[in-house]
């Protein structure tokens, strides 16, 4: 018997300045969905690992060595012509001038505003997970008392925090409104997101820029919350991941990585733990979660982290 289903695997590389500004290309004529932007890449031949596709296909198509590649996110789609399995890296260094070898155009963009158009269907999502930060911040009023952190947050803002999540199981319903009320109206006028935690209704309400679901959460949910522009769950395992994939969350946050103050007992599943679950390969950006700071980033991200989420570590 035959497989029903052929599915055929495609590394894919982002280029990504130190600015943040990615490459797209555009597709050949002759291939289908010719004169479609795309980010450069092609077919694993047969034996070949996703990354050493990447580093023959941005070679072959562009003329670069590739020199820093990190996993980023698996995408399965299915077009009319065939379902492809794209393995997404993102790419922070190469060596070579970038030169069109096959007559396509290239063109840096932010994720800000695209100036090229259409973008090939499957790349939908991945236009939107270039849009996370490196670095997502937990609040940290039950740690640091809430005039102190909410004195760090406006320093943090300040100079550049992007995204928040506000979790503060210890405060009640109203205690956790009001906070979150003041954390919004702070947060606003530097263009940084809130993100509520488990709080749906209210972040609705309030207007907040997302949710983001306790693994318990999530577990209740059958479906995507509604009216929220962005949706982010807590991870711990295959089973919840599957879950948070079925809810169609924006991102998942996994840990806990090393030992930390906010779950004694629990055994961290250190980055061995992180890279097994990363490797099954998730069609969202995936954090890593759990004793970390920012200068854990790195290690993350070579795990196939987008990036770390951070309690103390974001207000230091
Ligand atoms: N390279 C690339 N392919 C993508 C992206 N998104 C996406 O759906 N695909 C799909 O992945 C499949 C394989 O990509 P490709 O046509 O670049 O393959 P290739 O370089 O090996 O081309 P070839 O078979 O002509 O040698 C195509 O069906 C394409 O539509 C993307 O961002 N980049
Ligand atoms: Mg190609």
């Amino acid at each position: 018997m035959t497989d029903p289903v052929r599915i055929v695997d495609v590394a894919v590389g982002i280029l990504v300045k130190p600015d943040g500004q990615f490459l797209l290309g555009s597709r050949p004529a002759g291939k289908p969905f010719a004169g479609f932007w795309e980010f450069p890449g092609g077919k694993l031949e047969a034996g070949e690992t996703a990354l050493e596709a990447l580093a023959r296909e941005l070679h072959e198509e562009m003329g670069i060595t590739v020199t820093a590649a990190c996993p980023w996110l698996t995408q399965t789609f299915t077009y009319p012509h065939a379902t492809v399995r794209l393995h997404f890296f993102r790419v922070t260094g190469w060596q070579g001038e970038i030169q069109s070898r096959e007559g396509q155009q290239f063109a840096w963009q932010t994720n800000r505003a695209l100036t090229v158009s259409p973008i090939l269907p499957a790349n939908g999502p991945i236009m939107r997970g270039l849009q996370l930060p490196d670095v997502l911040a937990l609040s940290a009023v039950a740690l640091l008392g809430q005039e102190n952190w909410l004195a760090r947050l406006d320093a943090k803002l300040a100079s550049g925090l992007q995204w928040l999540i506000l979790r503060e199981p210890q405060l009640d319903a109203a205690d956790f409104a009001t906070l979150a009320q003041t954390v919004i109206a702070r947060a606003r006028p530097h263009g940084a997101r809130v993100f509520l935690h488990d709080h749906v209704e209210l972040a609705r309400e309030l207007g907040a820029d997302g949710v983001h679901l306790s693994a318990r959460a999530a577990a209740a949910l059958s479906g995507r919350p509604r009216g929220l522009d962005w949706v982010g769950a807590s991870v711990h395992n295959v089973a919840e991941l599957t879950q948070a994939q079925h809810i169609g969350v924006d991102y998942a946050v996994a840990g806990h990585i090393k030992d930390t103050a906010s779950h004694p007992g629990a055994a961290p599943m250190g980055w061995a733990g992180f890279d097994a679950l990363a490797r099954a390969g998730w069609p969202f950006p995936l954090y890593a979660i759990g004793g970390l700071a920012a200068a854990d980033g790195a290690a993350a991200q070579a795990q196939g982290a987008h990036g770390v989420a951070l309690l103390s570590g974001a207000w230091q």
